[in-house]
């Protein structure tokens, strides 16, 4: 048999359909060069055991945004704006703060003197600053400390072949003596100008992907030899990921490989810093916290060279929805958004993870579904246990954290378009406009909306969503329409004289029956309507004074084998007129 689908004619003969063999569909050699491309080299630590570990605690943090951020933005903070990132970042918790690179430039120097002088920084915050390993900007970086509370120099050096030979074109014994070098100068500098500062140091090896790990730790060795690190004197060692080579876990075993074998590992902060080349400085950093790192360095929604560092807010709140306090207060996360977009004049992407515009959105209809499930289900978790709902153990589908915790709302967390189904629009209509839909009415008003979208296309906002229902459901007076009843009832049934307009013409209807809507089907049999109620639904709308009621009717008209089944809904004060209402909605809609 053919039948025609489309426009397509198809062979519809039932026939077992041909199944496809387990075969690797023949894809085509890119016309891309990709042989110019040497794969990296791992480590090799076959005894590896960061994989098994977990992350119980939120490590130390350090926030770049004022330094590595601000270096790779297109238009740098001015001086302003800086001071409100800085302020962002000390309301937020953070504790270590890279502010610039005072030796650079000197909006720079002047911006770290300024948080000095004016007292800016809160007693439990460092301020650290950056520098190449040449005794001039060393000086400088020094002098841009004198009269904090507590400062870091932080140094280094890239360390790996290729910039040793095509950037500093030194040897590898010149690389490790630069480092201890640029260490000696930090002590001098220190000791010429910062003898009130509470001093810290840091050092990180550029390139720690790119360098033999060996070489890595001989490096960081000598620096260790040259500071004398104990448990009054701490070296923070930085292991830069400054370009991501490979997936994270050849990055952790670097990290494992490093701690065990480094001096004096117990007077180390072992620092992550790690960018996102690869799109992958998230799971770096994360698998190298398993693997014995105590502290991150990165920016707000990644901000940074390139492809950015990595992103502290989604560390943080990927720690969060695991249960661990990250440390960091992201309560109001559109708050700090709106800043960092101000301060750096860029936005946040619309699918960054937990801050981006669409983050907690639903389109399509399964997902909504869930998600109006999963609510529901948490509201009726939250009333048997009598806690308020933000008070439960947090578990709904397609949602990792709450959005209530992070201070977005539910309101757009389900949104509709042409993907979307029935779960959506319900929830919509209950949450915003408070009708609750009875199930099948759900199922063809989803269809009146799809056709919407088809026709219009894009987004349907909640407002408009009222506006199609209202348009289909409540507006409609032709050929029928209600200009008010009266009824009585008693032990033989329910009477009712309604008049109407049908068709343009004013009539007097007389009906009976054990309530309003059989009363009202009757005398609807005199306009020739056959009507047959399938199901009915009613509840209140608001309560107090000015209380209104919706009905909802589904009915069958037609007879004689051309019936259609039609959903009415009314709304009104009065629960009987509401009922009226919305078989007069039906039977309209039936002559659409
Ligand atoms: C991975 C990172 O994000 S590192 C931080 C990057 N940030 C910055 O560079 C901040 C802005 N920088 C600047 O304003 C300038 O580069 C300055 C002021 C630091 C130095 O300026 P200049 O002296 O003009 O040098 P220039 O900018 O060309 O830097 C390259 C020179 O620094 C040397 N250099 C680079 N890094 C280091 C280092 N860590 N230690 C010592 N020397 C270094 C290079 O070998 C090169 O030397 P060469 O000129 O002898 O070949
Ligand atoms: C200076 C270092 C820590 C750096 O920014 C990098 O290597 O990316």
């Amino acid at each position: 048999m053919t039948t025609t689908v489309d426009g397509v004619e198809a062979d519809v003969r039932s026939t077992k359909p041909r199944t496809r063999p387990q075969t690797r569909p023949v894809q085509q050699p890119s016309p891309m060069p990709f042989q110019r491309y040497v794969p990296f080299r791992p480590l090799d630590l076959p005894d590896r055991t960061w994989p098994s570990k977990r992350i119980t605690r939120a490590p130390r943090w350090l926030s770049t945004d004022l330094r590595d951020g601000n270096q790779a933005l297109i238009d740098p903070m001015t001086p302003g704006r800086k001071r409100k990132m800085f302020d962002l970042l000390v309301k937020m918790g953070y504790k270590e703060i890279e502010v610039g690179f005072p030796s650079a430039s000197q909006t720079d120097y002047d911006f770290v003197r300024s948080l000095i002088t004016d007292d800016a920084i809160p007693d439990d915050v460092t301020i650290s600053v950056l520098t190449q390993a040449r005794p001039d900007l060393i000086d400088k970086t020094a002098q841009s400390l004198i009269g904090a509370r507590r400062g870091t120099i932080h140094l280094y050096n890239a360390t790996a072949e290729l910039f040793r030979r095509v950037v500093f074109r030194v040897s590898e014994d010149e690389c490790r003596e630069l480092a201890k070098q640029g260490t000696r100068w930090v002590v001098d500098a220190a000791e010429k100008y910062l003898g009130e500062v509470e001093f810290g140091y840091e050092y990180s090896p550029e390139i720690f992907t790119q360098t033999p790990t060996d070489f890595a730790i001989e490096v960081c060795n000598g620096v260790i030899d040259v500071w004398q690190p104990d448990a009054e004197r701490e070296l923070i060692v930085n292991l830069p990921a400054t370009v991501e080579m490979s997936t994270p876990n050849t990055y952790a075993d670097q990290i494992e490989y490093f701690c065990r074998n480094v001096d004096r590992r117990e007077h180390l902060c072992v620092s992550l810093h790690t960018h996102n080349d690869r799109g992958t400085g998230i799971a770096a950093t994360e698998l190298g916290l398993m693997a014995g790192a105590d502290r991150v360095e990165g920016c707000l929604f990644g901000h940074g060279e390139r492809t950015g560092n990595v992103d502290l807010v989604t560390l943080g709140l990927n720690l969060y929805s695991q249960g661990v306090d990250p440390m960091i207060d992201f309560s109001d996360l559109d708050e700090v958004r709106r800043t960092v977009e101000y301060c750096t004049g860029m936005l946040v992407p619309a699918r960054q993870p937990y801050s981006g515009d669409l983050v907690y959105t639903a389109f399509s209809g399964s997902h909504q579904d869930a998600i109006k499930k999963g609510l529901e289900d948490l509201e009726a978790k939250a009333a048997r246990e009598h806690v308020a709902v933000h008070e439960v153990a947090w578990q709904a589908p397609y949602l990792p954290i709450d959005p209530h915790d992070v201070g977005r709302t539910y309101e757009a967390v389900i949104r509709v378009n042409s993907q979307s189904g029935k779960g959506g629009m319900a929830y919509l209509m209950k949450t915003d406009h408070k009708l609750a839909l009875p199930r099948r009415l759900q199922m063809e008003f989803s269809r009146v909306v799809q056709a919407h979208t088809d026709a219009e296309g894009g987004e349907v906002t909640s407002d408009q969503l009222w506006q199609i229902f209202s348009d289909e459901y409540l507006s409609r007076t032709s050929p029928l329409q209600g200009r008010g009843f009266t009824s009585e009832s008693g032990d033989d049934g329910f009477r009712l004289n309604v008049k109407v307009d049908y068709n343009g013409k004013q009539t007097q209807l007389t009906g009976e029956g054990n309530g309003p809507v059989s009363a009202f089907v009757d005398a609807l049999a005199a306009l020739g309507a056959h009507v047959r109620v399938l199901d009915y639904a009613e509840h209140a709308l608001t309560s107090g004074g000015d209380a209104q009621a919706a009905a909802y009717v589904e009915c069958e008209i037609g007879e004689n084998g051309d019936s259609q089944v039609f959903w009415g809904a009314g709304i009104d004060p009065d629960i009987t007129t509401a009922s009226l209402k919305a078989l007069v909605s039906a039977v309209n809609r039936s002559k659409a």
